[in-house]
This record gives structure tokens, sequence and C-alpha cells, in this order.
């Protein structure tokens, strides 16, 4: 039944709890609104020695009403447009050390200024601004971007919660190998016509995120190259021989443990492995003077669809169990 009250009268519990004209056969059970894709290029300039920092922004505030879906009533929205405004005057007034701490600013001054927003949600990717280097010497002031792979970060901060849930990640990192990789003794029935392979291309897309449990001593850039480096070394083993992978599921599983190992504030880490194809092209048609004998592994067909798709996630056993 709509409330024929007038609005400004309302306490925070009626708010909570009027339907206006919907019906209370229904209830909201999750809002969250907020501004995407807010774009910004932080210049720090200590003397002759700039940092530069771009990033963009997602912004997602919960608020601890919902009369503005419900009673068209816009007092508690706090504009999305003022949400972008407060990202740049936040990057303006502390500047951006991690995407991580400038997440969790920003959510701690969403919660401060507003004591009706219950929730605030903060994405923060990254683009790989890269000092250039000039002779082995680092350059004062330009820079390239080196994109093999984005940063990003979500960071959720709910009132009263104990702590903030901090999820870091890298996607579009994409790798490739001639050798090392194998795939056999897989499942032999009737739909099985992918012949063993004792030797093949393997390469894929990583695609990864992890919780932090805890931040203390943790050093958030750090962590994410120690994450971007156990899962490169774990595909690509030493510069020699490199590390034989039986499977894409193996790798992956690999990655993942020597995280866990390296870093003792992540408590679970996922890992998203797209498995690229490169199939053999068929050249016996051609005389063996233009292509030589038995197979061909030189020239390669690039399958951009369908690809393999693997999925893990790897927790710490006391949080697995929960
Ligand atoms: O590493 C692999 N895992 C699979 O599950 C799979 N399936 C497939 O066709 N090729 C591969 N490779």
């Amino acid at each position: 039944m709509a409330p024929n009250y007038p609005y400004n009268q309302l306490t925070n519990y009626e708010k909570t709890n009027v339907t206006g004209q919907g019906s209370s056969d229904y209830a909201i059970v999750e809002s969250y609104y907020g501004k995407s894709f807010v774009k910004l290029l932080h210049i720090a300039r200590a003397g002759k020695v700039h940092t530069a920092k771009e990033i963009e922004v997602d912004t997602r505030l919960t608020l601890n009403s919902t009369i503005d879906y419900t009673l068209g009533d816009n007092r508690d929205i706090v504009a999305t447009d003022s949400q972008k405004n407060i990202v740049y005057v936040t990057a303006k007034q502390y500047g951006i050390k991690s995407p991580e701490e400038f997440a969790l600013l920003l959510c701690d001054i969403f919660l401060r200024k507003y004591s009706h927003v219950n929730a605030a949600k903060v994405t923060v990717t990254e683009y790989p601004w890269q000092r250039i280097q000039m002779n082995g010497r680092p350059h004062n002031h330009a820079f390239v971007m080196v994109p093999a792979a984005e940063r990003w970060t979500t960071v959720q901060v709910t009132r009263n919660a104990k702590s903030p849930v901090i999820e870091s990640g890298l996607r579009n990192l994409r790798v490739l190998k001639t050798t090392q990789s194998a795939f056999v003794n897989f499942v032999k029935d009737e739909y099985r016509t992918l012949p063993d392979a004792a030797d093949r291309v393997f390469s894929t897309l990583v695609s990864s995120s992890w919780f932090y449990a805890s931040t203390s001593g943790l050093d958030f850039d750090k962590a994410w190259e120690t994450v971007r480096d156990s899962i490169l070394e774990k595909f690509a083993g030493n510069p020699e021989d490199g590390l034989f992978s039986p499977s894409v599921q193996h790798t992956l599983y690999e990655a993942e443990t020597l995280v866990l190992n390296r870093i003792p504030q992540v408590d679970s880490i996922v890992m998203d492995l797209p498995n690229k194809h490169y199939v053999e092209i068929d050249l016996s048609k051609f005389p063996k003077e233009m292509v030589g004998e038995g197979p061909n592994n030189e020239v390669l067909l690039p399958l951009d669809k369908p690809s393999g798709f693997i999925h893990a996630r790897l927790a710490r056993n006391s949080k697995a169990k929960l």
C-alpha cells in the first residue's frame, strides 16, 4: 500500500520499509549505483622527476534506503556526477599510490562523508605506463605504454564490517610457448578425435584475481608483481629448458599454489585460462622438395574460435572448509 504521509517526514526506518506504489510482495534485494569509466591521469611532480598514473575508476554506492527506487524520492542520492567529482578531487588531494590504496581511500571518503551510505565499492583499473629507460637510465618524465597485462582492483567497504574486501587482479596477459607442453591420456571414447599430443604449442590469455585476507605488511605493488611473475614462472620455467606442462589445468594449479606460498596475505586466487589453439596446417599435398618430409610443425594456424576454457579457484584449507 502506498504511504500517504509526506516524504520529508519519513524516518530512516520508514524509508527502508515503505513500498510506495509498488507491491509489498516484492523486495529490492540488491541495489547500487555509481559512475563508470571515470578516467584520469595523475602526475606527481617531484622537481624534475615526474610520475604518471592513468586510471579508470568505477564507483558503486549502496544506500540505507531504497526510496529513490520505490518512491521516486531523490533526497538521499549522491549524484553519480558528484561521485565522479569525488574521484577527481581525491586524486588531486592525495595522489595515487597504488590502485588498492586509492580505492580504499575513496571507499573511506564515501562512508565518512555520507552517513546513509551503507556500502561503497570502487574498482580501479590502471593503464600500464612505464618509465622509458634511455641508455639504461630512467627518464625523468617520458613513459611508454607496456600493455603486457592490465592491473585492476575492486575494494568494497561495508559500514560496520570488520575489514574491507579487497580483490585484485590482472587480465589480458597473453603468453605462448612453442614446446614443453603436452596433452595425452584423456578420455578415449566415440567422441574423441583429438590425438595425443606429446609436444604442442601452449598459448593463453591469463586472467587472475585474488582476495587479500589481511593487509598487514603488504606492499600492493610488490604483491601484484609477485602474482604476475609466479604465473609467468610456472608457465615458462627456466630460460634454458622451460617447465613441462601436462595440461593447462596442471599449470594453472601450479601457478596458484606458488602465489599462495609466496603471499601469505592472499587467501584465495582464481585463474581463467582460455586455451588458444594453434593447429597443424596440412601441407602434405605439396611436393616433398617444397615442404620436406614428415609432419609440419613450423607453420601453424592460430584458431580464433573455439578456445578451451580452464578455471579453478585455490583457497587455503582453513577457508576452503568454511
Ligand atoms: O590442457 C588441456 N586441457 C584440456 O582440458 C583440453 N581439452 C582439449 O581439447 N585440449 C586440452 N588441453
